[in-house]
């Protein structure tokens, strides 16, 4: 694949990466579930989901949307911004099951921690009709699993994240 075409992949992207590193900043916050927890006992998110977390970071997809807009055209506003929801609903989607499997907030799941919103965001980026090809979708799952881990670690060590994954 040319430079050109994994730049691109990452441009397109952008918006989604910056909305799943946003959300760290809310430490806490009111949980989306509200608390609550399903037949098995377990909670439906946990409270590492909030409703401030959510637009924290959807206000960072939108932003980086509208900054990649001024080169991509201004439908990106839009694109973007759905790479950033699909990014968001793709981390609720894991941490549901995550609380499924019996894992308590933060714990380490590995691959799905690093992937989960990286699907969400191309589900919901090919909804909205933009062609993604497969080379692509796996060159952005890899960088976000490289770049998930590194910038995990320094979160934590800035005391941004609870644990340095
Ligand atoms: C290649 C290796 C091994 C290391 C690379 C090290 C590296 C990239 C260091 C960057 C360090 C850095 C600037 C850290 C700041 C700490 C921080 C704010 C981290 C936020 O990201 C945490 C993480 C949360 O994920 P989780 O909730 O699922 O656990 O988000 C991971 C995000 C990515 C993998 C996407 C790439 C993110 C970045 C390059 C930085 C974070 C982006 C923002 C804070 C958004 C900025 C947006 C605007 C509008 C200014
Ligand atoms: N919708 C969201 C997503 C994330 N966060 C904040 O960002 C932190 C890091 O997000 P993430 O690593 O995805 O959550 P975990 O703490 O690992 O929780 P879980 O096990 O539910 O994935 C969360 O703890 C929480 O403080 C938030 O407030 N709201
Ligand atoms: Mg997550």
């Amino acid at each position: 694949m040319e430079l050109y075409t994994l730049l691109y992949a990452f441009v397109i992207y952008s918006p989604a990466l910056a909305a799943n590193g946003g959300a760290t900043f809310i430490r806490e916050g009111t949980p989306l579930d509200f608390g609550r927890s399903l037949g098995d006992g377990r909670r439906i998110l946990g409270d590492g989901k909030t409703f401030e977390g959510l637009l924290l970071s959807l206000s960072f997809g939108l932003t980086v949307s509208i900054g990649i807009s001024r080169f991509l055209g201004e439908p990106w506003i839009t694109k973007g911004f759905m790479g950033a929801l699909g990014a968001m609903v793709g981390d609720l989607v894991g941490a549901f099951f995550k609380r499924r499997m019996g894992m308590t907030r933060g714990q380490r799941a590995l691959g799905l921690d690093q992937l989960d919103f990286v699907v969400g965001a191309t589900a919901f980026m090919l909804a909205t009709g933009v062609p993604l090809s497969l080379s692509e979708f796996l060159f952005v799952a890899a960088l976000a699993f490289v770049l998930h881990l590194g910038t995990n670690a320094v979160a934590y060590r800035l005391k941004i994240k609870r644990v340095p994954w």
